[in-house]
């Protein structure tokens, strides 16, 4: 299949069968014929998943009854189309021609007409449109900004200043960031190394293992991957280790460590080992963990077990803890435009009862004086502020230890939004037991 077909069934994998867009992609491009396309298969599947809405409307416009059953995948390849015409710089023959031949590699030549007569139309359109007026105005709010009508509102409600800017934050294009192995290589080595492969990349003063690359690439053309250099890491996930103890002989746990990013940046940080457990609920992320610390040539005890049980417990307290939670994800969209799509309103009750379940399982295992840092990558203060409201004023045991001095136990945690010094939208609370 070429890559428009490969691009169009990524996206009916997400959108009719739920599946998540990273799975749906590998699929997608396994099932390309050019090993080539793999990035034009992403870039495509990617674009019409953040741009859904506004596609949708401009295919329902045009044709006179939708596709139903089978050919709903042709309604994707249809958006797939009007992604490259309108927000990509490939040439519009090549657009509509690619686009009609992967209709009838989709089984669908009869419909290859109408797909090549709705992108010939919305070519016309777009010629129309650059003639009269350029920042196009949408009757509403989930078109204008190209997310679901609940989050919104959500976000209206939590964020009644900046609801915008978190919304159109969500719809750029994620930065790269790399984590470097401060065991392995310091940061300014690292970055010599990258500059003598001519690839350009920044420090930041907001993490001191961060490094930002001007363009992001496949790992493996960065030197250093397979020795343990580095690992790629958002600069808002860099931030946890920073808030965790490091001292010698600590009793450590990491709650939800899958895949490891953040285990093995709190192993990174200490001069000696900690003796950390990493625990997950799921084998096949959890086997993620044990690869990343061998990569890192980093060390920790791995359990598959739930959170919210005590099952796999010896009873043995911990000097500290990172929960970090499973969440809406609401806070990297920009990386993962699919869950926009996927994620409901009634997720987020859910949710937020499994975080306090959670919260309220491990407080438990915390020696006195331990610290908990409670983190997840959503913007929503149901999973974040508002979950830490209610736990200090249920536990008589647990304070606030502020990360920045605004924060008060009514108004607990930093909230990163996205976007902010190039950061996906992230939360950290920490919290310390009484003695
Ligand atoms: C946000 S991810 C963790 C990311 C990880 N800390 C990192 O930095 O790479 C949340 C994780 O929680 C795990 N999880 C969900 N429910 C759980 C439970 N009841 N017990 C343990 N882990 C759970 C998921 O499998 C997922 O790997």
């Amino acid at each position: 299949m070429n890559s428009r077909a490969c691009a169009a069934q990524a996206v009916y994998e997400v959108l009719e069968h739920g599946r998540s867009l990273s799975d749906s992609l590998v699929s997608a491009q396994q099932a390309c014929t050019n090993p080539k396309d793999k990035g034009l298969i992403a870039e495509l599947s990617y674009g019409v998943l953040r741009w859904l809405p506004q596609l949708d409307i401009r295919a329902q416009d045009k044709l006179s009854k939708p596709f139903k059953g089978k050919n709903r995948v042709i309604h994707h390849l249809l958006l797939v189309g009007m992604y490259q015409l309108i927000h990509t710089r490939i040439p519009g023959h090549a657009a509509v021609s690619e686009t009609v031949e992967a209709c009838r590699q989709l089984g669908a030549k009869g419909l290859a007409g109408v797909t090549n007569g709705v992108l010939r139309s919305v070519q016309r359109d777009l010629a129309a449109e650059v003639n009269t007026s350029t920042d196009q105005q949408w009757p509403s709010d989930t078109l204008q900004y190209a997310h679901p009508k609940w989050f919104i509102e959500a976000l209206k409600a939590d964020y009644p200043n900046h609801w915008r800017l978190i919304l159109e934050a969500n719809t750029e294009r994620a930065p790269m960031w790399l984590r470097v192995n401060r065991r392995k290589i310091s940061r300014d080595e690292f970055l010599d190394a990258l500059e003598a492969e001519q690839i350009d990349a920044n420090p930041t003063i907001v993490g001191e293992d961060a490094v930002l690359l001007a363009e992001p690439c496949d790992v493996r053309k960065l030197p250093g991957f397979d020795d343990g250099w580095f690992a790629v890491q958002d600069l808002a996930a860099q931030q946890a280790a920073s808030f965790l103890p490091v001292q010698e002989n600590l009793k450590t746990l990491d709650v939800c460590a899958a895949p490891g990013g953040k285990t093995c940046h709190w192993q990174e940080r200490a001069d000696n080992a900690l003796n950390m457990l990493a625990i997950d609920i799921e084998p096949k992320r959890l086997a993620r963990v044990t690869e990343n610390l061998t990569r890192l040539e980093l060390k920790a005890d791995i359990k598959v077990a739930d959170a919210a049980s005590q099952d796999w417990w010896d009873g043995e307290l911990f000097d500290a803890i990172l929960l970090d939670a499973p969440c809406s994800a609401t806070g990297v969209i920009r990386r993962h435009p699919d869950i926009k799509w996927l994620r409901t309103k009634s997720d987020i009750q859910e949710l937020s009862q499994l975080q306090s379940k959670i919260l309220q399982n491990v407080w438990t295992m915390l020696k006195p004086n331990g610290v908990l840092l409670y983190a997840t990558c959503s913007v929503l203060k149901a999973e974040n502020q508002t979950q830490i409201v209610d736990f200090l004023a249920a536990r008589t045991d647990a304070e606030l230890v502020p990360i920045h001095e605004y924060e008060t136990p009514q108004q607990p945690g930093w909230q990163i939004l996205p976007g902010t010094d190039g950061m996906d939208g992230f939360y950290y609370a920490r919290l310390q037991k009484r003695a």
